[in-house]
């Protein structure tokens, strides 16, 4: 069975006045439908890369992406990324945010009055319909990256790519908002690839964690199944040994690959 989403020999190499940067090398994954998978490693390994890579936003030098068998080569609605500073635009209400992005990929397949539902529907699911008219400046950090990831499902993207979406928020808020994805995901079963620091946060989420070593010419060092059974409680897990034995797991690896310089 070939895969949803294929990373296939992806490498990158970045050009400067100072030389060549070999930010990833030789990344091979295979992503099923409906799969969460994490990616997590060291700061500066190359996580954003890839997953930019993913999004089209980048051009891997080798290799290359595939979703559904099609190469990605640029950006687009299929696969929607949520980054860690929400980027709404400030002028317009939560719901016009949401609004833009579905009249922009949903005005062939959904009438006016569908659309309507569609974003209060998606607001509904992350629990900010009742923010509907507010302009971005009137909500928290925590409401704001909301309404990124209602906007993202509301395209109905085959791949949501979170690029630390949770990682400017409180600890409190943060633990909601995982909350609220993991129960997104359960319901529709999304694919996802989510990049964190947050050893708990990529346990308690994902299907797999993929652990980046650190760069130049960074690659995947392991990956982990997380074979947790779904729904997920934080609570019950707390004092889980499995899962403690799955997060001691991605802390030895993360500590095995120290940083020089913070070794
Ligand atoms: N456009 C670019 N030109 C040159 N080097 C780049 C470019 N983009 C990224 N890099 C380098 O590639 C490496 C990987 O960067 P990337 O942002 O993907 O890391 P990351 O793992 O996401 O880091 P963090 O966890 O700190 O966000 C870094 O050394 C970075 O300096």
């Amino acid at each position: 069975m070939s895969a949803y989403l294929s990373i296939e020999n992806v490498g990158i190499s970045f050009s400067s006045d100072k030389g060549t940067f070999r930010a990833l090398d030789d990344v091979v994954l295979r992503i099923a439908k409906g799969e969460f998978v994490s990616v997590i490693g060291h700061s500066g390994c190359g996580k954003s890369t890839l997953l930019n890579i993913v999004a089209g936003l980048l051009q891997a030098t080798e290799g290359g992406v595939l979703l559904e068998g099609r190469e990605v080569d640029s950006p687009g609605p299929d696969r929607a990324v949520v980054f860690q500073n929400h980027s709404l635009l400030p002028w317009l209400t939560v719901y016009d945010n949401v609004r833009m992005a579905v009249d922009k990929v949903l005005s062939r397949t959904k009438s006016k009055a569908e659309r309507h539902d569609w974003v209060l529907h998606n607001l509904s699911l992350v629990r900010m319909d009742h923010a509907k008219d507010k302009k971005p400046g009137e909500i928290s950090g925590g409401m704001k990256q909301r309404v990124g990831i209602a906007r993202a499902l509301a395209m109905e993207p085959k791949v949501l790519l979170l690029d630390e979406p949770f990682g400017a928020l409180d600890a409190l808020t943060r633990a909601h908002l995982q909350d609220s994805l993991m129960e997104i995901h359960g319901r529709l079963g999304n694919t996802v690839i989510m990049i964190t620091h947050d050893v708990d946060e990529s346990v308690l989420l994902s299907d797999r964690i993929v652990m980046m070593t650190n760069g130049p010419a960074a690659r995947i060092g392991q990956i982990l199944d997380i074979d947790l059974p779904r729904p997920r409680s934080r609570v019950d897990l707390a004092d889980n040994p499995h899962f403690n034995h799955l997060r001691a797991e991605v802390l030895r690896f993360l500590h095995g690959h120290a940083p020089a310089k913070a070794a």
